[in-house]
């Protein structure tokens, strides 16, 4: 099995590549665009967006992100990984934040709320369930989380989670929205698949539990292996490495 890059410029990479070694698998620490040459999928961890957005952007990192996603190799973002891959964020501070881009859907930055509002819930997972008949569900660890509003046609929707449909509208904290009890009920989106892309609003490092990174690490290995066969089938040119996202670039809010 390759190494798992992860990315390494702030939040809880230490803590992904502690998942993946408990199940056998190195994860390395990309902080320089040059690194992204020696991984064959890519982890962005939670943290905070615009401090990593920040630090990327120092390290001149994006240029090699955004062509790593559009060459279609696996990439999973937690959290704040997921901020980046969005095509479209908003609930930024004005001027908001460079994003790599990639995933047709649209994300607010802190849909939960501030650090207090921060949750723990069970989450309906199904593709999380195993053919022996394990669990569905996944403890979701949701740290000042963002959520997706809106995804493109080409997005699977992994797991959603309950909300007042006014919050959807309004974004109030979620706080108020826990104290309006006349609330009616609508969803909004925590993990998508996307092709290559895997992303989900919550921290499945911060648990015991594998099961996501598994998921992650069986997801590459099906995209790598469906790219080498292209390969194979075209003589030696991947037309399956050169798909464009299909928004090009991302919008900045
Ligand atoms: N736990 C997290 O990754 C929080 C992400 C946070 N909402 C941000 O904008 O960066």
């Amino acid at each position: 099995m390759a190494v798992v890059g992860v990315l390494a410029l702030q939040g809880s990479f230490n803590e992904h590549i502690a998942a993946l070694r408990r199940l056998g698998v190195k994860g390395v620490e990309i902080k320089k665009p040059e690194q992204l040459d020696n991984v064959a999928s890519l982890i962005i961890p939670g943290g905070e967006s615009t401090t990593m957005a920040k630090l990327a952007q120092y390290h001149n990192l994006f240029p090699a992100l955004r062509e790593f996603v559009k060459m279609g190799k696996p990439v999973w973002g937690t959290c704040a990984g997921l901020i980046f891959l969005a095509n479209k964020a908003v609930g930024q501070k004005i001027g908001g934040q460079e994003l790599i881009g990639g995933l047709d859907c649209t994300v607010h930055r802190n849909f939960f709320g501030s650090q207090i509002q921060s949750f723990e819930t069970e989450l309906s997972v199904p593709e999380l369930a195993s053919k022996e008949g394990g669990p569905e569900t996944f403890r979701g660890v949701f740290i000042r989380a963002p959520a997706i509003l809106e995804v493109g046609p080409e997005v699977q929707v992994l797991a959603d989670y309950p909300v007042p449909s006014n919050k959807v509208l309004d974004s109030n904290s979620a706080a108020e929205m826990q104290e309006e009890k006349d609330w009616s009920e609508e969803k909004v989106i925590v993990a998508v698949r996307q092709g290559n892309l895997l992303a989900t609003a919550f921290h499945p490092e911060l648990t015991a539990d594998t099961r996501w990174h598994s998921y992650f690490l069986k997801m590459a290995s099906n995209v790598l292996e469906e790219a080498s066969s292209s390969i194979v089938a075209v003589g030696g040119v991947d037309l399956s490495l050169n798909k464009q996202p299909k928004n090009d670039l991302p919008i900045f809010q």
